[in-house]
């Protein structure tokens, strides 16, 4: 009810596709896995250009609204989240990673599920393989832990909820400046602040393993996420490359403590396309196992997405957030373009 898992029951992934390879026992890169990339552009100092923002700078808020509309994309410091917490996160991630792919089965994801081990979500778009593995949870993840330690689930549980307990807050802190920075009724921002209330937010886990040859491989394909925000976590290994049309592929530097802050499709929604949703993707290192790991906020499902701001011609057509994810599920890349006006 009133979540994401229902839109992908009915629109299940299909499980030949969606197991990942086993990384342990590959010591070159499959056919399958190799891309035609588009390269990165080097020329620019992307450390200079994309904003990190400190959150305790009185000017906050205004940052945050002219990062998201110049950019969909920017890094927050200070941002209140215990170091500490965040290195455990990363540490719980790798413990799972590196368990036996047997054991990962274990827990591999149904089709109609949003929960567990497996490939990305829009990996079945695609005719080439992600070097990539990955582990959503939403809701609790107790049964999925029991299964992989049984007598020690709990320090993966505890951490994964406290790390949800401390983003959320975070999260409708920046989406508040945001909606505030747009020509909208006081009310409608607080109606939207609460929406995000009914939901618990999905964390998702990823794992890059060392790749014998990165040229030619990517990590995640490019994508938009679909929700509203995304705040992300390099854990100091860079991989996370963002596209603009004017500039190209840039690398967004990991910024230690850092969190990248990414518009998502509903966002770009609603602010009838001021905050562009960020085009990314994620490129693999030879030798490091890169983990990453990040937070979707969104808002319930019967939330209606359209443009907040009356005044405006609206660019996209309205429908609730529920019909998006699902035309998402579907369309995938295609789906922005399908809801425009
Ligand atoms: C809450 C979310 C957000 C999802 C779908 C669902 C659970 C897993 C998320 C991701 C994580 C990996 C990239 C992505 C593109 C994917 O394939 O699965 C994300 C997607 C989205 O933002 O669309
Ligand atoms: O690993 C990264 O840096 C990005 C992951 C990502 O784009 C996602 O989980 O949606
Ligand atoms: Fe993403």
């Amino acid at each position: 009810m009133g979540s994401i898992t229902e839109v992908f029951k009915n629109d299940p992934l299909h499980l030949d596709s969606a197991i990942p390879l086993d990384f342990d026992t590959l010591k070159s890169v499959p056919e399958s896995h190799e891309w035609a990339l588009e390269p990165s552009n080097h020329s620019l100092d992307s450390s200079k250009m994309l904003p990190v923002i400190d959150l305790t700078h009185p000017d906050a808020p205004h940052l945050v609204a002219h990062a998201a509309r110049t950019w969909g994309i920017f890094q927050i410091v200070n941002h209140g989240v215990p170091l500490g917490l965040m290195q455990s996160v990363e540490s719980e991630a790798r413990r799972l990673f590196n368990l036996p792919t047997q054991d990962k089965m274990k827990v591999l994801r149904s089709p109609e599920n949003l929960a567990g081990y497996g490939v990305a979500r829009i990996a079945p778009f695609y005719d080439k393989c992600m070097w990539h593995e990955g582990f959503t949870i939403h809701d609790s993840c107790v049964g999925h832990a029991k299964i992989l330690w049984p007598h020690d689930y709990e320090s993966f549980c505890n951490t994964m909820m406290e790390f949800r307990h401390k983003m959320k807050p975070l999260a409708d802190q920046l989406l508040h400046y945001l909606l505030k920075s747009l020509n909208i009724p006081g009310e409608l921002v607080q109606i939207w602040a609460e929406s995000t209330d009914k939901v618990s937010g999905t964390i998702q886990l990823n794992s890059y393993p060392p790749c014998p040859d990165p040229r030619h491989v990517l990590g995640l394909a490019p994508h938009t996420d679909t929700l509203l925000l995304t705040l992300l976590n390099q854990c100091q290994i860079s991989g996370l490359q963002y596209f603009r049309d004017d500039i190209g592929w840039i690398s967004v530097p990991p910024v230690p403590g850092a969190f990248v802050v990414n518009v998502g499709d509903t966002l770009e929604i609603l602010s009838n396309g001021k905050f562009p949703s960020a085009y990314h993707r994620v490129t693999v290192n030879e030798n490091k196992h890169r983990i990453s790991y990040a937070y979707f906020h969104g808002p319930s499902m019967d939330s209606p997405a359209e443009p907040l701001d009356k005044a405006e011609k609206p660019l996209y057509r309205s429908m609730t957030v529920r019909e998006y994810c699902a035309i998402k599920a579907k369309h995938n890349e295609e789906a922005l373009g399908l809801v425009k006006l």
